[in-house]
């Protein structure tokens, strides 16, 4: 028999909205959304240690975030409460994405805290319910969670996997964060973009596809614009979810590599591939079921 596992390391991917469509406003005032979702081989990256205490030590401490608020520490008192668990665990946190970016950082800390923790404390929940509990922690968790690039609607938990192509791509960061909120207020945000079907939004594919909240983050936000206006010298470049981040779609590493070498020192860029299978699913060996709900949608 082989003793229980007490550490685990695993990686907490970046995403991308390939495309995002706004088509309307919940009662509750979040925004439905259609939106297809895919996965960087690069991102943040998480190291879990066991507790029998039942504390959560989390380090290091985020700028700006205090350690109760942080959505590593939340996911993990949340699966404690839900099943009464009386296991803890030491984190490290090793952040390289950006926050505010539009990468889903915070997102994706949270789900492969779910994953690990629910592993490592040996609790059995499934996918679905893992999926279905960080879902009060941020709309982007559930993706994180499934771990297949995917078709989205509803706030982003209505999930359909689907595969993308899956091109290199350098993702700019214009050195300023755009607050979420700010760009679902804005009034002149497009919010009526008629609903389409999932077939007819990968037809297209890449050059037909557009972010709806480009314009809005780009006029409250004039160095997004600006480096907008750079990077789309260079490639087809678009915003990620509320921003601040853009990304260059590419031909290949070579044009990647000859971007970075431009980008001025004003700015933060990588250069990353695109994943339909999430990089943490591909380290945990995990065989991604379909996300629930998916028979229902299409
Ligand atoms: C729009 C996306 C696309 O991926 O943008 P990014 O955050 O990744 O840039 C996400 O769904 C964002 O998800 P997330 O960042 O988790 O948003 P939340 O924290 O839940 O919401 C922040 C605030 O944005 C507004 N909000 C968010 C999502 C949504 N579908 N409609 C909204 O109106 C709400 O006012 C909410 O209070
Ligand atoms: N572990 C975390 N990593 C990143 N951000 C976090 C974390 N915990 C809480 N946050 C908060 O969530 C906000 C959104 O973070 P993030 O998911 O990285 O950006 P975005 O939603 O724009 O992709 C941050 O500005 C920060 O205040």
């Amino acid at each position: 028999m082989t003793a229980p596992q007490t550490t685990l390391t695993l990686p907490a991917p970046a995403k991308l909205n390939r495309m995002l469509h706004i088509t309307g406003r919940r009662a509750d005032g979040y925004h439905e959304l259609q939106t297809l979702f895919q996965f960087l081989d690069h991102g943040d990256t998480l190291h879990f240690s066991l507790r029998d205490d039942g504390k959560i030590h989390l380090t290091p401490a985020l700028p700006e975030v205090a350690t109760e608020a942080n959505l590593i520490v939340r996911a993990a008192r949340m699966l404690q409460t839900d099943r009464g668990c009386r296991l803890g665990a030491d984190i490290r946190l090793d952040k390289r994405l950006p926050m505010g970016g539009g990468l889903g950082g915070g997102s994706s800390n949270a789900a492969t805290t779910l994953l690990a923790l629910n592993h490592l404390w040996q609790l059995g929940l499934s996918q679905a319910q893992l999926a279905e509990l960080g879902l009060s922690l941020g709309a982007d968790v559930p993706v994180f969670v499934h771990g297949h690039a995917a078709w989205a609607e509803g706030i982003g938990e209505r999930l359909t996997p689907v595969e993308l192509d899956t091109p290199w791509f350098v993702v700019l960061h214009p050195g300023i964060a755009v607050a979420t909120a700010s760009v679902f207020n804005a009034p002149q945000l497009t919010r009526d973009t008629p609903h389409i079907s999932m077939a007819r939004a990968l037809q297209g594919g890449a050059p037909a596809w557009r972010n709806d909240c480009q314009a809005t983050v780009c006029e409250r936000y004039p160095e997004v614009a600006k480096a907008l206006d750079w990077l789309s010298g260079l490639a087809p470049t678009m915003l990620t979810g509320t921003g601040a981040c853009l990304f260059a779609r590419l031909t290949d590493e070579r044009q990647a590599d000859s971007i970075l070498q431009r980008v001025g020192s004003d700015w933060h860029a990588f250069k990353a591939k695109g994943c339909n299978l999430s990089p943490l699913h591909a380290a945990l060996g995990c065989h991604v079921t379909p996300a629930k709900g998916q028979a229902e949608h299409h």
